[in-house]
């Protein structure tokens, strides 16, 4: 927030967000605006910023001057006395401020992970290659890890290797005695997956399977290791979800972990006129675990989204 003179500028980075219960319009009061840009649209409850560089400095900056209603603002300050939330738009949940992921804010996030040299190193690698966009984040792969740290995890499985940024992570924090089965149907990036692994000593630990998810994940039920594993994550055929998690329900043991990526699917699975095959499947398999009680879930708003499933 900026004051100057007797005005007071309200000041919104680029896609900032209002509480909808807090319509500028409505808590001001029409008095208070003695110029409202018409660049300005309030929907929802909440203004959508139309992208105008005034005579700020490194923001977006948008300005309307209102006098006395400082009690009013003072409200609306504290809504907003930094850009960068947004606030759950039902009462129900207390009004609850929930941190909006602006680019600058997620590169703090980033600038906190502690990412092992080896996965930098990767992820620079395939960075030029086709679909890099589909390994998991840093932050991701750190939650990952310490799930299987928590877990005390000796046994994981996990479907979709990619070049190997999320099996990595695995595999550096399993003991000597772990076992990762690593599930891919694409040698070319498994090559570079598996040269990582021996550069960062741990391909004794982990069991490429080369070949569709679904029957590696068959034959080691049929081998008899139903049961047998702690942690399991998901990150192949989107489709294929409900597929392989009932096959990996099997796999895991009473306690054990089942993780499923990308389940917000870029926001699209809270929209209801997106109707395309892949989003339907994702936004079914969603409400299909929301009503799975043989396990107990955490959606979690990391990434594209992952479902921590905890077999009951
Ligand atoms: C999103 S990427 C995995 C990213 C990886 N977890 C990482 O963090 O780098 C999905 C991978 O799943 C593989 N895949 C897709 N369908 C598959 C299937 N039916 N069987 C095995 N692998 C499959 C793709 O070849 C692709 O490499």
């Amino acid at each position: 927030m900026l004051m100057a003179n007797s005005s007071i500028n309200l000041v919104l980075h680029q896609g900032s967000m209002l509480p909808p219960e807090l319509p500028v319009a409505a808590l001001l009061g029409p008095s208070c605006f003695h110029s409202l840009s018409s660049t300005w649209a309030i929907s929802n409850g909440a203004i959508n910023v139309s992208p105008q560089r005034l005579n700020c400095s490194a923001t977006w900056c948008y300005c309307f001057s209102f006098r006395k209603c400082r009690r009013k603002w003072k409200l609306l300050e504290r809504s907003c006395s930094t850009s960068e939330f947004v606030v759950a738009s039902d009462k129900n949940y207390g009004n609850k401020q929930v941190v909006n992921l602006t680019p600058r804010l997620y590169d703090y996030v980033l600038k906190n992970v502690r990412e092992p040299e080896i996965l930098r190193q990767l992820r620079q690698e395939t960075a030029s290659m086709r679909g890099s966009q589909m390994q998991v984040s840093p932050d991701q792969a750190q939650l990952l890890a310490m799930l299987v740290q928590i877990l005390g995890a000796e046994r994981c499985i996990e479907v979709g290797v990619y070049t190997g940024y999320s099996s990595l992570a695995i595999a550096l924090v399993l003991p000597e005695s772990g076992h990762l089965v690593a599930c891919e149907r694409d040698a070319k990036s498994l090559d570079v997956a598996k040269k990582y692994y021996q550069l960062a000593g741990v391909s004794h630990k982990v069991d490429v399977k080369l070949g569709l998810a679904m029957d590696s994940l068959e034959s080691l039920i049929l081998n008899g290791e139903a049961g047998s594993y702690d942690f399991a994550f998901i990150d192949a055929e989107k489709r294929m979800n409900e597929k392989y998690f009932e096959l990996l329900l099997q796999l895991v043991r009473v306690g054990g972990l089942i993780v499923i990526d990308n389940v917000l699917w870029h926001g699209k699975v809270a929209d209801p006129l997106v109707h395309d095959p892949k989003t339907i499947s994702i936004r079914n398999f969603n409400q299909k675990l929301m009503e799975d009680e043989r396990v107990n879930i955490s959606m979690v708003p990391i990434g594209d989204g992952m479902t921590i499933c905890r077999k009951g």
